[in-house]
């Protein structure tokens, strides 16, 4: 007979007024590379926060994330989970954090339940236990009728969902999600974001790496966003927002123009806060974004008249606000990494 004495729970462990997580002057470089993937980041995330770590490709979101979940090793600085040091501490760390990573790793030798018992196992989840929270957590996913399924054959949104479930199994503290809608349908990608924000409002943790800033702007407190392993801006979504210049942009899809020389009689026109070229690649018209103090529909006809003066025809108009989005390519601009 065994004569240890069963682990107090995960959350005993840890120390309840420390940061759900934290990083300082993180440093990670990979190999012999001359560039750090992450280059001094520092940030922290409060308890029962959606934090959204945002950034370009390439930009080190993975690799942070990699390292707070004890799969990638730093190179220097700090980094914390529930006031424990990830590096330190990296078993004490394991039992308090939940991973949903960017590529599917299930075990193709279970079923959906299997996998997720498993895991329940591997962080000392009483056996008792273990198939009644599989059970739950699989009708919480809407995967009740998936349980003996083998992962070969769910769909990629089903298999999303079932890895946010066995992330969920040992009862952790903070939740790491990399890109969870990557490859979902509308409706699962819906589906995830009620999971988020319900994990949320029951006191987890939830920290997600995304490309899409309407996701970030809709589920994050807070977002950071990265770019060449180091943090550009944190605040809220609309904190940031507000913080562009501009209160209203215009958008105009036009031919026929010198952009560079319309862009800059645009840039020049009073009211005029700026003008980004959002032009994808290999279209035939040209995009632009034109940002405006005031309201959009006062500072439209002046701009129309600008770009009739140049000599463009325009074949759409589409007045908004500056979003997420925008803010985005403000601070790390258009260039494809
Ligand atoms: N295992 C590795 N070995 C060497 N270099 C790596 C490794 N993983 C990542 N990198 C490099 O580190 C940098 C940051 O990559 P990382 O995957 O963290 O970025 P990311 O922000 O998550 O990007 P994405 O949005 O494309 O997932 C990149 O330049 C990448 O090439």
């Amino acid at each position: 007979m065994s004569t240890q004495t069963a682990a107090p729970p995960a959350r005993d462990r840890t120390d309840g007024t420390a940061p759900a997580v934290e990083v300082r002057d993180l440093v990670k470089r990979y190999g012999r590379s001359r560039t750090a993937a992450v280059d001094g980041l520092s940030f922290a995330v409060r308890r029962g926060e959606v934090f959204g770590l945002l950034g370009p490709n390439g930009a080190g979101k993975t690799t942070t994330v990699g390292i707070l979940t004890t799969r990638v090793t730093k190179t220097a600085g700090l980094a914390t989970v529930a006031g424990i040091d990830v590096t330190a501490d990296p078993v004490g760390a394991r039992a308090v954090l939940g991973v949903v990573p960017q590529r599917p790793n299930l075990d193709r030798s279970l079923d959906a339940r299997g996998n997720l018992v498993w895991h329940a196992a591997y962080h000392g989840v009483p056996r008792a236990r273990r198939r009644a929270l599989a059970d739950e957590l699989l009708e919480r996913m809407g995967l009740s009728e998936k349980a003996s399924t083998n992962p070969d054959e769910l769909s990629g949104g089903q298999a999303q969902r079932l890895i946010i479930a066995r992330g969920l199994m040992h009862d952790p503290q903070v939740l790491f999600l990399d890109e969870p809608s990557t490859g979902l349908d509308p409706q699962a990608r819906l589906f995830v974001h009620d999971r988020v924000t319900e994990l949320a409002a029951s006191g987890v943790t939830v920290v997600l790496t995304t490309h899409d800033m309407d996701e970030a702007a809709k589920l994050a407190d807070r977002v950071g966003i990265v770019d060449h392993g180091r943090l550009l801006a944190l605040d809220t979504p609309s904190a940031l927002v507000a913080g562009l210049p501009g209160e209203a942009t215009i958008d105009l899809v036009l031919t026929g123009a010198d952009v560079e020389a319309l862009r800059g009689r645009l840039g020049a026109r009073r009211g005029v806060a700026g003008v980004e070229d959002l032009t994808a690649d290999g279209a035939d018209a040209t995009h632009l974004r034109v940002s405006v103090d005031g309201e959009a529909g006062a500072a439209l006809a002046p701009v129309l008249g600008t770009v009739a003066e140049a000599g463009a025809t325009v074949s759409q108009v589409e007045l908004g606000e500056p979003t997420l989005e925008d803010v985005f390519i403000d601070l790390t601009g258009r260039g494809l990494r």
